[in-house]
């Protein structure tokens, strides 16, 4: 019988890195800070331009290992009337979360995210994202995030947590479905031979 996992862990024990683990490094081909970075997929949820429901997030590369961005909440993300849904908010937490593997050059799906709700947010809100990797341990990458009302030091609403883990390619050509992938790689032939991302001006 095998022993426990990291996988059984909780979930705070699963977001602590472990003692070896290494401080993030800014790769050295990192988009400078304040570049706007480009999507990874224009049919993303999260960053995707051409998402007809998306929320249509522009990241932008901070000081670091981090990112910023801004998220206009509008009626089709409320939950409770007039007020943001938990999942809406999660959905940005996760992208902006996400985002910051690009400043490791890391290709990686999140493993696990934690949020806590600290205050409702209102759906005529603009939400101030940020976030930063704390760490790094092989595949695993640890990163936070912050969500604010109306400016970068405005009250804090959400907070999250979050393990990521750096996938090859063939994750998204293995498991993707296969007319996905296919527009992908045609409009984006580069994409899978060399990274995963581009960098927009
Ligand atoms: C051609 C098309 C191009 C497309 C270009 C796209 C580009 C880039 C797209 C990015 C997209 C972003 C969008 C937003 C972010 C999402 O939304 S990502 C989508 C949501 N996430 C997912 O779908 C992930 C689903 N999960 C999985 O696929 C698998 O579980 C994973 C995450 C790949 C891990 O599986 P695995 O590789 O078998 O991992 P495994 O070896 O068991 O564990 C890896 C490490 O993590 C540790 N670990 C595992 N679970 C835990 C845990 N719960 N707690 C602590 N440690 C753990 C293990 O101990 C291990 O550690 P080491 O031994 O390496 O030190």
């Amino acid at each position: 019988m095998s022993g426990p996992t990291a996988s059984d862990a909780p979930a705070g024990a699963a977001l602590t890195p472990p003692p070896e683990a290494e401080e993030p490094v800014r790769h050295p081909d990192a988009p400078a800070p304040g570049t706007l970075l480009g999507s990874h997929y224009d049919q993303c949820f999260g960053c995707g331009p051409r998402h007809p429901h998306g929320l249509h997030l522009v990241s932008r590369a901070s000081d670091g290992v981090a990112v910023t961005a801004e998220l206009r909440l509008q009626g089709d993300h409320q939950g409770a009337p007039g007020l943001a849904h938990g999942g809406v908010l999660a959905s940005a937490l996760d992208e902006v979360l996400g985002a910051v593997n690009w400043m490791l050059r890391a290709v990686a799906v999140t493993r696990r995210l934690e949020t806590d709700y600290l205050l409702p947010v209102p759906v005529d809100a603009v939400l101030h994202l940020s976030a930063r990797c704390t760490a790094v341990h092989r595949r695993k990458i640890y990163s936070t995030a912050e969500a604010r009302i109306g400016s970068p030091q405005g009250p804090l609403a959400v907070r999250a947590d979050a393990l990521y883990v750096e996938v090859p390619m063939a994750h998204f050509t293995t498991h993707g479905r296969a007319e996905d992938v296919e527009a992908v790689l045609r409009d984006r032939p580069g994409i899978a031979a060399d990274r995963a991302f581009e960098v927009n001006p």
